[in-house]
């Protein structure tokens, strides 16, 4: 790429930055070809262990909204899996589409879902702020779970009420007990590959970890998704929906599969 053709990337307005980034070897997401993924005997099984009282607040960040966590100490982590060390759990946060047919980031055979959560963890063993953690290979993990049409979600549903306190982009709320593990699939088979945020500053620093089988929502649960915004208190209202980054080339890399 000369340096004048940058101007020309396609630019997607929501995400108002190249869609792909120059040089970037290890960008996400991408699709999952399920025949293509190889099993490997040695990933471990993923330990999960989160304490509810961690939870500080859910915030709409313009892009989605995130639920975050007190991550100053070890008391929310996950180990095992393709990981080396443990990682500190940030924040979740959540992709979706307009309608049922789309939604999530990455695909499992050329198929999106309605929705895809991500929690997003750090290297605090090796690095001491997510700041910095962030610019580094190995800095991040982030754990993929995709959303299917289906029966109501009863651990989610207390989240999905405090959503209209967080309408409007930069609003937060105090959410002080809430257990992600309550949105993990009883399966604990996932695929694993080297990749990076899907939103920028798009850095090729996370281990992604995405579980096999999706969770169940039901329609009005993705509705309530859907009622946020990307704009403002007083601006023209933007509904908050197809917030997924279009897929990125594979290009030189093995998804790895927990499972045969
Ligand atoms: N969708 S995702 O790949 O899980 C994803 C995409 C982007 C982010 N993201 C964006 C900005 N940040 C961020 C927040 C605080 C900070 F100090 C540094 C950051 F890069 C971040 O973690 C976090 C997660
Ligand atoms: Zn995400």
């Amino acid at each position: 790429l000369k340096p004048d053709s940058l101007h020309h990337l396609p630019v997607h307005p929501l995400w108002q930055s190249p869609l792909t980034i120059p040089g970037g070897t290890r960008q996400s997401p991408i699709n999952i070809q399920w025949r293509d993924s190889v099993y490997d005997p040695f990933l471990k099984p993923l330990k999960i262990s989160y304490d509810p009282a961690t939870c500080l607040h859910i915030w709409n960040n313009g892009y989605s909204f995130l639920v975050e966590f007190d991550d100053s100490t070890d008391r929310s982590i996950i180990d095992g899996g393709p990981l080396e060390n443990q990682y500190r759990l940030k924040q979740f946060h959540f992709h979706w589409g307009a309608i049922n047919d789309w939604g999530s980031e990455h695909t499992v055979d050329c198929k999106f879902y309605p929705a895809e959560l991500h929690l997003v963890h750090w290297n605090a063993v090796v690095y001491p702020t997510f700041e910095e953690a962030v610019m580094e290979g190995d800095g991040l993990a982030v754990i993929g779970v995709f959303l299917k049409l289906g029966a109501r979600h009863e651990g989610l549903q207390t989240l999905v009420d405090a959503l209209p306190a967080v309408k409007h982009k930069d609003t937060v709320i105090e959410f002080d007990v809430f257990d992600p593990s309550c949105l993990m699939p009883s399966c604990p088979d996932y695929w694993t590959y080297a990749g990076s945020l899907t939103t920028p500053p798009l850095t090729e620093s996370v281990t992604w970890i995405i579980k096999k089988q999706p969770i169940e929502v039901d329609e009005d649960q993705l509705e309530a998704f859907r009622m946020l915004l990307f704009t403002s208190d007083g601006e023209e209202e933007k509904r908050m929906v197809d917030n997924f980054r279009p897929l990125q080339p594979l290009m030189n890399r093995t998804v790895r599969s927990s499972f045969q």
